[in-house]
């Protein structure tokens, strides 16, 4: 039998909203035979559009896989994923990739920035290959870049920059899609207070505006302050 959870998330202030993102009983096993993990044991979340999750837990205790999983960059071994309304596990690999498209943002650790393009590039080419490369969208890539941090930097291609910087441009290319769901790894693991905290309250501040359902994965515990939940995993499980 596949355990449900509900449709709708109550948020901190007590409103119900549509779930943008919903885990139920969701298990995950990596390797195989005596090697065999199980990365998350029977999983069950929901996150609100407009909601601002942060997920934290030791190492190895499952987090990268739970944004994998949610992301479909992963299929669970059991249970079901729903993205949008859309149960990711009854998709097939093409019909998955186009959703994840279209409602999904990430923002790994490594950003998986373009060798050839500068900063502001990559925010520009995002926006014309989802078909939204106007006047507006340029004004908005500028303003994300100034938010990060980057707009000295702007002109520069990847190789120039450092992971932190990297990083803080893939999350303005993620911010500039506005993406239904956004999932982000460790955002401010290389940066100073000051810095971490612009960030994240960027993070929050979009999550309000555009409507997000975010998950961020932390172990920075002076920033869990800006999420309206705080989850933590421990051996694959949620507690
Ligand atoms: N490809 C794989 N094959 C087998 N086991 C794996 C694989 N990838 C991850 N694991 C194991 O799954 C568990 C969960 O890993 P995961 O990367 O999700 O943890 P994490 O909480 O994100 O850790 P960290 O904070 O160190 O990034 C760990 O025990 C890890 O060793």
């Amino acid at each position: 039998m596949t355990p449900t959870t509900p449709a709708t998330a109550t948020t901190v202030d007590g409103t119900t909203l549509p779930a943008a993102l919903r885990l139920a009983g969701v298990t995950l096993r990596l390797g195989s035979g005596a090697q065999q993990v199980t990365a998350l044991d029977r999983v069950d979340l929901t996150v609100a559009r407009g909601e601002f999750l942060a997920l934290t837990g030791p190492s190895g205790s499952g987090k990268s896989s739970l944004l994998a999983v949610a992301g479909g960059l992963q299929s669970p071994s059991e249970g079901t994923v729903h993205v949008a309304g859309t149960d990711l596990t009854t998709l097939t690999e093409g019909q998955r990739t186009a959703h994840r498209r279209n409602h999904i943002g990430y923002v790994f650790q490594h950003a998986n920035l373009l060798a050839s393009l500068t900063a502001r590039e990559q925010l520009l080419v995002a926006a014309h290959i989802a078909g939204r490369l106007d006047g507006s969208a340029r004004q908005r890539a500028d303003e994300l870049l100034d938010a990060v941090g980057m707009t000295a930097r702007a002109d520069r291609r990847p190789h120039q920059l450092s992971g932190g910087e990297r990083q803080r441009v893939g999350l303005a290319r993620a911010l500039l899609l506005a993406p239904e769901i956004l999932l982000v790894d460790e955002p401010t693991s290389a940066l100073d207070r000051a810095r971490s905290r612009d960030i994240v309250d960027l993070i929050a501040r979009q999550t309000r505006a555009q409507n997000t359902a975010t998950v961020m994965v932390t172990h920075d515990t002076e920033i869990l302050d800006a999420a309206d939940r705080v989850r933590n995993l421990r051996d694959g499980r949620l507690t």
